[in-house]
């Protein structure tokens, strides 16, 4: 049996870091050894041993943190968005003065919103039009989410590789945002509405018929699983990964 992993916890009294704390407490192969919010100091990760750390806190924090954990050799799975290919550029850059060091950034743990970006990169060559609409709490700090951004940029890829046409769309005039955000070519809305978690709907169409793949994540719990799994394969995987697919047997 593998020793139990020492984890600590940034962003550990937010929405999702409560819950990872809770996960993280409760699993047998992990054990809570530091939880840091804005407050406290990050060296208490180095001084309580962690071997990985789960990072839910702010894109205008988490650089930094990522800098220290990679300067001190702790794997890092991250859950915090923002994360542009400059960003991802830049880990690249501090990964490799730290070999052995891993970096998994998810823009979501949770196994639905994975399945629902496979399915749409899957589906969007067979249509004409393909817009994602995402749905989130007010209190969300990023729009659009990390989520939406990273099925716009899967559907894209999908899409040039099967040589699809540019989507259609006549607008010519009206107002500024009304067609959303373009990210790669693909439209993106997004709307904050108190009472919503994290919600997304990629609508697909062509002559005659429209498919939509739609995900709810209903409560902060749908999180944790997808987090775990990071945490247990990250140490076996030293660099940058993005995207939580490639732990995951999804073929
Ligand atoms: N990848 C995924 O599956 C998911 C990603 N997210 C992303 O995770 C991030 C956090 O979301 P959420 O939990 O809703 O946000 P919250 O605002 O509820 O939590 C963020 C926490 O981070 C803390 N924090 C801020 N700065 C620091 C710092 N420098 N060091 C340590 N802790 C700090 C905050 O403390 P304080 O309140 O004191 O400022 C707060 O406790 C967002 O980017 C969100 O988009 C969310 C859900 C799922
Ligand atoms: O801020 C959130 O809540 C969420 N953030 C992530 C994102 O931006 O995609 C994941 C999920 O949508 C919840």
């Amino acid at each position: 049996m593998r020793p139990v992993i020492k984890v600590g916890v940034l962003g550990a009294r937010g929405k999702v870091g409560t819950e990872v704390c809770r996960a993280v407490e409760t699993a047998q192969d992990t054990e809570l050894v530091a939880t840091v919010d804005a407050d406290d100091d990050i060296e208490e990760l180095v001084r309580a041993g962690a071997q990985v750390v789960v990072d839910f806190t702010h894109p205008g924090v988490v650089m930094d943190n990522l800098r220290f954990c990679i300067e001190h050799g702790i794997h890092a799975v991250v859950g915090t968005t923002g994360f542009d290919q400059a960003r991802l550029d830049q880990l690249e850059e501090w990964l490799a003065d730290a070999p052995g060091a891993g970096v998994l950034i998810a823009p979501n743990f949770s196994i639905g919103a994975i399945l629902m970006m496979r399915f749409a990169a899957q589906a969007a060559p067979f249509f004409d039009s393909v817009e994602v609409v995402e749905l989130h709490h007010p209190d969300k700090a990023d729009a659009p989410s990390g989520t939406a951004r990273r099925t716009a940029e899967l559907i894209a890829a999908a899409r040039r590789e099967a040589g699809s046409d540019p989507m259609p769309d006549a607008t010519s005039t009206g107002i500024d945002g009304a067609r959303g955000a373009d990210v790669d070519g693909v439209r993106v809305h997004a709307l904050r509405v108190r009472g919503l978690v994290a919600h997304q709907e990629v609508l697909l169409g062509t002559a005659g018929e429209t498919l939509t793949i739609r995900h709810d994540s209903l409560d902060r719990v749908s999180f944790t699983p997808g987090v775990l799994v990071g945490v247990r394969a990250i140490a076996d995987h030293p660099g940058l990964t993005v995207g939580l697919d490639s732990f995951l047997d999804l073929e």
